[in-house]
């Protein structure tokens, strides 16, 4: 059975991961992120492949080992949104794409060690989501429940702010953080299976 190791602290990407039925490892990937990309679809790339290519140079893995990683950033008028810095960061977010449709993408890269060198795939997911107006007061008791802090876009679409969303065109699992859909296609189309 190949190793398969999911390079995330996030737990909504090792849920979605483990529903699809892929049995897997988890790693965190600590270090520092370095942007040097400027489209959205390219800084998701870049990111993910940083937290993939960290777990691959830190552990001596064999052959067939697989390791995913991934990242997720809300883009808006071509503004880039990753998590709040502080709750103020977080309404002014809220402020902002309440009312409106902007984009959720995700970026994946898997690494696939073959003849003892690391084979790169990475691609990227986006997902229009569109938020019915919300009111000040309630963007504020979401901010209290402390669900935004570690979310890009200061929400999550799987959690209370679900509530005010008025529609999405794309992948569901791409907001929540892995695209699992597109994952699998691609992953297909290079003869790799993850389930078994
Ligand atoms: C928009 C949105 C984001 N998110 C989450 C997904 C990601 O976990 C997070 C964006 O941060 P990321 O930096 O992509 O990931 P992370 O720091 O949580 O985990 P890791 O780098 O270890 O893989 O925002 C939701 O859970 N729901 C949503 O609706």
């Amino acid at each position: 059975m190949r190793k398969i190791i999911l390079a995330s602290a996030s737990p909504r990407r090792r849920e979605l991961l483990a529903a699809a039925g892929v049995i897997f490892q988890i790693c965190a990937a600590e270090g520092e992120e370095k942007i040097t990309a400027e489209r959205p679809d390219e800084i998701v790339c870049e990111l993910s492949a940083q937290k993939a290519e960290e777990i691959a140079s830190k552990f001596e893995l064999g052959d067939g080992t697989v390791i995913i990683g991934a990242d997720t950033i809300v883009s808006y008028k071509g503004e880039i949104l990753g998590k709040p810095s502080d709750e103020q960061a977080a309404f002014e977010t809220l402020k902002m794409l309440q009312g409106n449709t902007h984009q959720v993408y995700t970026g994946v890269t898997v690494l696939v060690k073959k003849k003892g060198k690391w084979e790169k795939h990475s691609f990227a997911e986006c997902t229009d989501v569109t938020f019915y107006p919300v009111t000040d007061e309630e963007i504020h008791v979401y901010i209290k429940s402390g669900e935004p802090m570690d979310k890009a876009g200061s929400y999550g679409i799987q959690g209370n702010f679900g509530i005010y969303v008025k529609g999405i065109h794309g992948e569901y699992t791409n907001v929540v953080g892995l695209p699992v859909g597109r994952l699998f296609y691609e992953l297909k189309k290079l003869g790799i299976e993850l389930r078994g």
